[in-house]
């Protein structure tokens, strides 16, 4: 007998994008290929393209709190992430969701600039996220730009990731995942640093292309899905590296700018074959 709620469900806390390729759009497109029922809190909305991002506004605190109070009110969600949370106060009233409602496991992307430039996060925003949120994290996954400014410190080769993911461990994420797509190295070399200490690298050959808009959102959301299907943490980070690698290499051409991922590559046999 089919019992209410027994179906994997996640969601996702973020920004829209109108361009499809990055932020909501992106986590729930992942989400569905993965095998998940994807909710949404929406933070705030973006005027964006694959050209870069025109506009954005951060929704009313109340109309925040009563996405929260409707999605706890009808589903079980199993496990849940953060993306684009624009400053300071909205990044407060995510933290305050966060301990209300058990949303199982939370993977915190901590979005701050978008690949067109745009600043995504107000600097406010990184010290709250640094202060309140990422302790309530099971898994961190900043690019190198990013793990930078949480760990207050250089990257410039393997050693430094590992260095500033041991700094970011220890302002109370569980696991930590570095990605590498922002390095210059041909090989792109991506470190998880896990809960009992040791550590892993995830070694992919860079494709050459613009078109990565939404990698990291693809990643994070790959691995929220397994996570809520039940898998352990390293089962599914290894996961969401083969699912956003074969959505990176299977380009659709789809705007001008920085294009969006092939999210139907995966479930194709995209990591085999070009499709
Ligand atoms: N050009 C590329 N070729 C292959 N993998 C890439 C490329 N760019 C990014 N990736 C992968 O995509 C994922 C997201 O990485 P990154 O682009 O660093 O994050 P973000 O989208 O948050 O800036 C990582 O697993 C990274 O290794
Ligand atoms: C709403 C939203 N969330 C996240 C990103 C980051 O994605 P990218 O780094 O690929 O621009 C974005 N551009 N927009």
């Amino acid at each position: 007998m089919s019992e209410i709620n027994s179906f994997p469900q996640t969601l996702t806390i973020a920004g829209t994008d109108s361009g499809g390729g990055a932020g909501i759009m992106a986590d729930m497109k992942t989400m569905q290929e993965c095998g998940a029922f994807s909710t949404a809190v929406i933070v705030a909305v973006t005027a964006q393209n694959t050209l870069g991002v025109q506009d954005f506004q951060a929704l009313d605190p109340k109309l925040i709190n009563e996405q929260f109070s409707s999605i706890n009110g009808d589903f079980k969600i199993r496990a849940c992430k953060t993306g684009m949370l624009a400053d300071a106060e909205h990044v407060s009233i995510v933290v305050d969701n966060l301990k209300k409602y058990d949303f199982g496991p939370l993977v915190l992307d901590p979005v701050m600039i978008a690949k067109g430039g745009a600043q995504l996060l107000s600097d406010e925003g990184i010290n709250t996220i640094k202060n309140d949120l990422v302790k309530l994290s099971e898994l961190i996954t900043p690019n190198i730009p990013e793990a930078e400014r949480l760990a207050d410190c250089e990257i410039k080769n393997k050693d430094d990731m590992l260095l500033a993911a041991k700094k970011i461990k220890e302002m109370g994420a569980k696991n930590v995942l570095i990605k590498g797509g922002h390095s210059e190295s041909l090989e792109v070399n991506d470190l998880v640093l896990l809960d009992d200490e040791s550590h892993f690298w995830m070694k992919s050959k860079r494709v050459d292309t613009i078109r990565t808009h939404g990698t990291g959102d693809t990643i994070s959301s790959a691995i929220v899905s397994r996570l809520a299907l039940g898998d352990d943490m390293k089962s599914a980070i290894l996961y969401g590296k083969d699912f956003v690698e074969a959505a990176i290499k299977n380009t659709i051409q789809v705007g001008h700018g920085h294009g969006p991922l092939n999210h139907w590559a995966y479930n194709a046999g995209g990591n085999n074959n070009e499709i």
